[in-house]
C-alpha cells in the first residue's frame, strides 16, 4: 500500500548540522571533479573520442567532468536498444514499474545533498536553489509513480447488460526527452521518468552544460532496478542528434523543455510524417516565459518587494518562471521601486560554494554576453536604477539589475533575457495592469499582489498565464501542488507535476467485449 504523496521538504540551512552535511557533500563532489563519463546505450558504457567538457560557471578553470558525445550512428544504436527494451518494459506490471521510481526516489533522498552539490559545481546553484531542484526531482519520481498506480486499470466507463466495455491506457513506444540545463536534475528526471513509468522507453538527450548530473541520475535508476535500454543516456549536439531523433520515423513522442526558438522548430519537425512512419508523433513542448508581477494600489509592499526580488534573482533569474517585469499601480510605483532597489542592492553575488552567497553566476559565456547585451539595450529603453554590470574574470557574474519606466513594448519588456534583470512600468488601474501583463507572446507564470478580492478574481479570469499566483512570487511551483506549464508561446501546457501528465505519453484504448 503506497502512502499518500506529500512533497519533499526543503532543507533548513539555518540549522548548523544541515550546513555541515552540505559542506561534506561539496567536499565529496569536489574530490570527484574532472572524471570522464561514457554514454549509456542498452545498459552498455560507450566511450567516444569526441567529448563534452562540463565546466564550473563560477570558476571557468575548473572542469566538472568530461562526457562522451553521441553522434547519429550512436543515436541510431540507442534507438534500436530502446525499441528492443520496449518489448519487455511495456509488459511489466505498472506497479513494478512504479517500484523502480519509488526506489530511485529513496536512493536520491538519501544522497540528496550530494546531488545538490553536483549542481552547485556544474551549473552554479546556491545551496537553497540546488536543494529545491533535488527536492523537485524526488517529487516527480514519487508523484508519477503514484499516478501510474492510479491509472493502471484505466478509467470507469459505462457498459450495457450484453457487453463489457473497458477503457485502459497503453504506452506509445520509444520517446525522446530533451532537457534544459536550468533545472538539470528536476526537469531532466521528471521529463524522463513520467513517460518511462507509463511503459515507454527513452532516449535522453540532456543539455550540454549539465551532462554529469544526468549521468549520476542514470546510475541511480540502474541501481534501483531499471532494466537495460529503458533509459539511454545520449548527450550530444541538439542540431546533430536532436534534430535526427526528432525526425526519426520510429520516435513516437518528443518531450522537450527549453527555449521558444528550439521548441517551435521541434514542434514543426515532429509534425511531419516521415517515410515509413505510420503514426502521428505526440509532443510536449514546454518553452520560455516573460513573467509579470502586478503590484496593486493596496498591496502589502514589503510582501511585494520580497516576492519580486526572490522571483527575479533566484538562480540569477535563469528560470522560465522568473519575474522579469513588474507592473505597479501609479500610486505605489515609486515606493515599490525603492523597496525592490534597496533589497536588490543588499544581495550578495559570488561563488555558490559559499553558503552565504545569494546569487551565483550565470551559466556560460554566451549567456553572460546575451544578458549584458540586453542590459545595454535596456539603458536605451528605460532608466537603469541599480546593477547593470558584470565580471567574467573567474566566472560569469552579473549584478542584479533593475530598470524603471520601461515602455510595455520595449524589448526588455518583451523578450526573454534569462538573467538577473527586472524592468518596471506603471499603470493607472487594474485593467491596464492586466492588459500590460498579457501583452507578450508568452503566457507562463504571473503574480498579483493585492488585498482587493475583486481585483484578484478579475486576474483569475483575465491574466493569461498557465500558473497564476496571488500574494506570492511567480516561481517555485511544487509537484502535485502547482502543476506547471504555460499558455501561448510558452508551450503545450503539459502541466508537469499535474494529475494528467503521464497521459500525454499513453494511448487510451477502448475494448468492447459483447456477450
Ligand atoms: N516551460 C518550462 O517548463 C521551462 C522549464 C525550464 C526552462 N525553460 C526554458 O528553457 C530555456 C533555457 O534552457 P536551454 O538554454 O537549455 O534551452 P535550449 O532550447 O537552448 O536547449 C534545450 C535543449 O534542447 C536541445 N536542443 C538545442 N537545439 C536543438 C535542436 N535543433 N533539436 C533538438 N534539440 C535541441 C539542447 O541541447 C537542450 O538539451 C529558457 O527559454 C527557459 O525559459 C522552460
Ligand atoms: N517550475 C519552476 C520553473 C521551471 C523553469 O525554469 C518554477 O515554478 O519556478
Amino acid at each position: 500500500m503506497v502512502v499518500p504523496y506529500t512533497h519533499e521538504p526543503f532543507t533548513n540551512f539555518q540549522d548548523n548540522s544541515n550546513r555541515s552535511e552540505y559542506d561534506a557533500a561539496l567536499q565529496l563532489v569536489k574530490s570527484e571533479l574532472g572524471k570522464a563519463y561514457p554514454l549509456i546505450i542498452g545498459g552498455e558504457r560507450v566511450t567516444t573520442d569526441e567529448q563534452i567538457v562540463s565546466v564550473n560557471p563560477a570558476d571557468k578553470s575548473e572542469v566538472v567532468g568530461t562526457v562522451s558525445k553521441a553522434n547519429q550512428a550512436l543515436a541510431e544504436q540507442a534507438m534500436d536498444e530502446a525499441q528492443e527494451a520496449f518489448k519487455t518494459w511495456s509488459a511489466w506490471d505498472p506497479e513494478a514499474r512504479a517500484n523502480v521510481l519509488f526506489r530511485t526516489a529513496a536512493i536520491a533522498r538519501r544522497r540528496k545533498h550530494e546531488f545538490s552539490a553536483w549542481m552547485t559545481y556544474e551549473i552554479g546553484k546556491t545551496r537553497k536553489e540546488a536543494d529545491a531542484d533535488s527536492a523537485e526531482a524526488i517529487d516527480f519520481l514519487e508523484y508519477y509513480a503514484r499516478q501510474m498506480v492510479e491509472l493502471k486499470d484505466g478509467e470507469a466507463i459505462n457498459s450495457r447488460w450484453f457487453e463489457h466495455n473497458q477503457y485502459t491506457y497503453q504506452p506509445l513506444g520509444v520517446g525522446l526527452t530533451i532537457s534544459p540545463w536550468n533545472l538539470p536534475f528536476a526537469i531532466m528526471a521528471g521529463t524522463t521518468v513520467g513517460p518511462m513509468v507509463a511503459g515507454n522507453t527513452i532516449l535522453l538527450k540532456p543539455a550540454s552544460l549539465t551532462p554529469v548530473i544526468t549521468y549520476k541520475f542514470l546510475e541511480v535508476l540502474e541501481e534501483a532496478g531499471m532494466p537495460a535500454g529503458v533509459v539511454n543516456f545520449i548527450p550530444g549536439s541538439g542540431r546533430e542528434i536532436g534534430d535526427y531523433l526528432v525526425e526519426h520515423p520510429k520516435t513516437r513522442f518528443v518531450n522537450f523543455t527549453g527555449s521558444k526558438e528550439v521548441g517551435i522548430g521541434i514542434y514543426e519537425k515532429a509534425a511531419k510524417v516521415q517515410p515509413g512512419q505510420n503514426f502521428l508523433k505526440k509532443t510536449a513542448i514546454e518553452m520560455g516565459g516573460k513573467d509579470t508581477i502586478i503590484v496593486d494600489d493596496d498591496a502589502d509592499l514589503d510582501l511585494a518587494a520580497a516576492s519580486i526580488v526572490q522571483s527575479a534573482y533566484g538562480f540569477s533569474g535563469q528560470k522560465c518562471s522568473a519575474c522579469s517585469r513588474v507592473v505597479a499601480h501609479e500610486d505605489v510605483y515609486d515606493k515599490i521601486l525603492e523597496k525592490v532597489t534597496k533589497l536588490t542592492e543588499d544581495l550578495s553575488v559570488g561563488d555558490p560554494v559559499d553558503g552565504n552567497t545569494y546569487m551565483g553566476p550565470v551559466c556560460e559565456q554566451s549567456a553572460y554576453d546575451k544578458i549584458l547585451n540586453y542590459i545595454e539595450i535596456g539603458k536605451g529603453e528605460a532608466r537603469l536604477v541599480t546593477g547593470g554590470s558584470g565580471d567574467n574574470d573567474k566566472g560569469y557574474f552579473i549584478q542584479p539589475t533593475v530598470f524603471a519606466d520601461a515602455d510595455p513594448n520595449a524589448r526588455i519588456m518583451q523578450e526573454e533575457i534569462f538573467g538577473p534583470v527586472v524592468a518596471f512600468t506603471k499603470a493607472k488601474d487594474i485593467q491596464e495592469m492586466i492588459d500590460i501583463a498579457n501583452n507578450t507572446d508568452y503566457g507562463l507564470t504571473g503574480s498579483i499582489i493585492s488585498n482587493n478580492r475583486a481585483h484578484l478574481e478579475k486576474a483569475r479570469r483575465e491574466f493569461q498565464v498557465g500558473n497564476l499566483y496571488f500574494n506570492r512570487g511567480c516561481t517555485a511551483a511544487i509537484v502535485g501542488y502547482q502543476p506547471f506549464g504555460g499558455f501561448k508561446l510558452s508551450g503545450t501546457d503539459a502541466k508537469a507535476g499535474g494529475p494528467g501528465y503521464i497521459l500525454h505519453f499513453m494511448d487510451p484504448k477502448t475494448v468492447c467485449d459483447q456477450f
